[in-house]
C-alpha cells in the first residue's frame, strides 16, 4: 500500500490501515550524541501504538522519522513490507500516505473549517475534495461547523477538526504528537475518548506520542516505553504495568516506595518484610518497590506496626504517610477513605505481595 500517496488520497475505499515497522533505527543530531539507539518496533495494521517516555526520550524524533520529516542515521523503516527509508531509500513525506496531528492543532485561522479539512486533498477535484472533507467532518461529528472559522470552535472541537484534516486523505498511518496536551484535563478525557472511537471506526493505524502513562494506557493497544533514546519495553498496558522490565518502567506506571537490599537465600530483607528475590542469585544488590496500593491498613492487627504521620484526603482514596520501624524515610500509601478512623495514629499494615516488585539494582536504568 501507499506505493503512490496520491493514489491513496484520491481512491475512495482504499485500504486504510497499514503496518509500520521500525528496524534498528538509530539517530544522532550531532555526531556521537545519540537521540535513538537501535529501536525496533512495529505498529500493526489498525493498531494504536503509544510512544511513551519522559521529556527528551526521543519520542518526537521517532515520530518525525516515521513521517519523513527527519532522516535516521541508521536502520530501516517499512510501510507494510515496502522499505520507505533506509540506507538507499528515502520516500519524501508527501509520498508516505501518513497523516499528522500536532499538539497545537495548527489550523489556518483565515480558512473556514471545511477549507482547513480540504487543505490536504489537492489531488481531488473541487467537488470531490469538498465531499471527502464533509465525510471526514461527519466522522468527527462537526459537519454543522463546515462554514465556521476556527476561532468559533472550542479547543476540543479544533482538535477534532485537526483530526478530520488528517484522516480526510485516508492515510495509511496517522501520527499524533501529544495531540491532547493543549486541552484542559476534563476536555482532554472527552476528546481522547472521541478520538479513540474515530480511530477504531476508521480502523486506522495510529502512533501517538505522550509522556503521560495513564493516557498511554487509555489509548494504546500497545505501548512502547522509551528512555534516553532506548526502547525500554513494549507491550500491552497490562504487560507494562504488571510485569515492568525494570524499576524505571515500574516507576513510570505507578508511584513507588523503594528499598535497597541484597538477595540472600532467595529473599530480600526490607523494613516492610522479606520478599522473594525473584530469581536473583545470592549477594545480588536488589531494589524492592512497593506500589502505593500495596498496603492494607487495620487498627487492630497486621504484619507491620506503623504510625500515621500525615493524611491527604483525595476523594475516593487518602494518601497517607507512615513511619515504619527500620525505615528512615516515610512510607507512602494510598488507602480507601474510611479505612482509618478520625484520629488513628498507631496502626498495622499488611502487604499485598502482588504490588511488590523486585529488580536487580543494575536493572534500574534502561
Ligand atoms: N533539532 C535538534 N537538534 C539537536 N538536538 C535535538 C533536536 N531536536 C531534539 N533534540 C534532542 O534530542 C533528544 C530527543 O528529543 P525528542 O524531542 O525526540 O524527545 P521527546 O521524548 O519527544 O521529548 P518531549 O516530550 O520533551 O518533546 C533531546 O535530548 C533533545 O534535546
Amino acid at each position: 500500500m501507499a506505493a503512490n500517496s496520491s493514489s491513496v488520497q484520491v481512491t475512495a475505499g482504499v485500504s486504510f490501515a497499514a503496518r509500520l515497522r521500525f528496524e534498528n533505527i538509530s539517530h544522532e543530531f550531532l555526531p556521537g550524541l545519540a537521540t535513538l539507539h537501535d529501536v525496533s518496533l512495529t505498529a500493526d495494521a489498525g493498531e494504536v501504538l503509544c510512544l511513551l517516555g519522559p521529556s527528551g526520550s526521543g519520542k518526537t524524533t521517532l515520530l518525525r522519522i516515521a513521517a519523513g520529516l527527519q532522516g535516521q542515521t541508521r536502520g530501516r523503516l517499512f510501510l507494510n513490507e515496502r522499505e520507505i527509508a533506509g540506507p538507499e531509500v528515502f520516500l519524501p513525506p508527501e509520498k508516505r500516505s501518513i497523516g499528522l496531528v500536532f499538539q497545537d492543532f495548527a489550523l489556518f485561522p483565515h480558512l473556514s473549517i471545511i477549507d482547513n479539512v480540504r487543505f490536504g486533498l489537492t489531488a481531488l477535484s473541487k467537488d470531490e475534495a469538498r465531499r471527502e472533507a464533509m465525510n471526514a467532518l461527519k466522522r468527527v461529528g462537526l459537519a454543522h461547523y463546515a462554514d465556521a472559522y476556527p476561532q468559533a470552535l472550542s479547543g476540543g472541537q479544533q482538535q477534532r477538526v485537526a483530526l478530520a484534516r488528517a484522516i480526510a486523505p485516508r492515510p495509511a498511518v496517522l501520527l499524533m504528537d501529544e495531540p491532547f496536551s493543549g486541552l484542559d484535563s476534563r476536555l482532554r478525557d472527552m476528546v481522547r475518548a472521541e478520538t479513540l472511537e474515530i480511530l477504531r471506526r476508521s480502523r486506522a493505524t495510529a502512533i501517538v506520542v505522550t509522556h503521560d502513562a495513564e493516557e498511554a494506557m487509555r489509548l494504546g493497544d500497545k505501548i512502547a516505553l522509551l528512555k534516553d533514546g532506548n526502547l525500554v519495553q513494549v507491550g500491552t498496558a497490562q504487560q507494562l504495568y504488571n510485569q515492568p522490565s525494570n524499576l524505571f518502567a515500574a516507576g513510570f506506571f505507578s508511584e513507588l516506595n523503594v528499598f535497597e537490599g541484597r538477595a540472600q537465600n532467595g529473599v530480600v530483607e526490607t523494613p516492610l518484610g522479606r520478599f522473594s528475590a525473584n530469581g536473583l542469585s545470592d549477594g545480588t544488590a536488589a531494589s524492592v518497590a512497593f506500589r502505593l496500593s500495596a498496603f492494607d491498613i487495620s487498627e487492630k492487627s497486621g504484619e507491620i506496626p506503623a504510625r500515621v504521620l500525615s493524611r491527604r484526603f483525595l476523594g475516593v482514596i487518602e494518601l497517607v504517610e507512615l513511619a515504619v520501624p527500620g525505615s528512615e524515610v516515610p512510607v507512602r500509601a494510598r488507602v480507601r477513605c474510611g479505612a482509618l478512623s478520625g484520629d488513628d495514629r498507631e496502626i498495622w499494615l499488611t502487604i499485598r505481595e502482588t504490588d511488590v516488585l523486585v529488580f536487580a539494582r543494575s536493572d534500574n536504568s534502561a
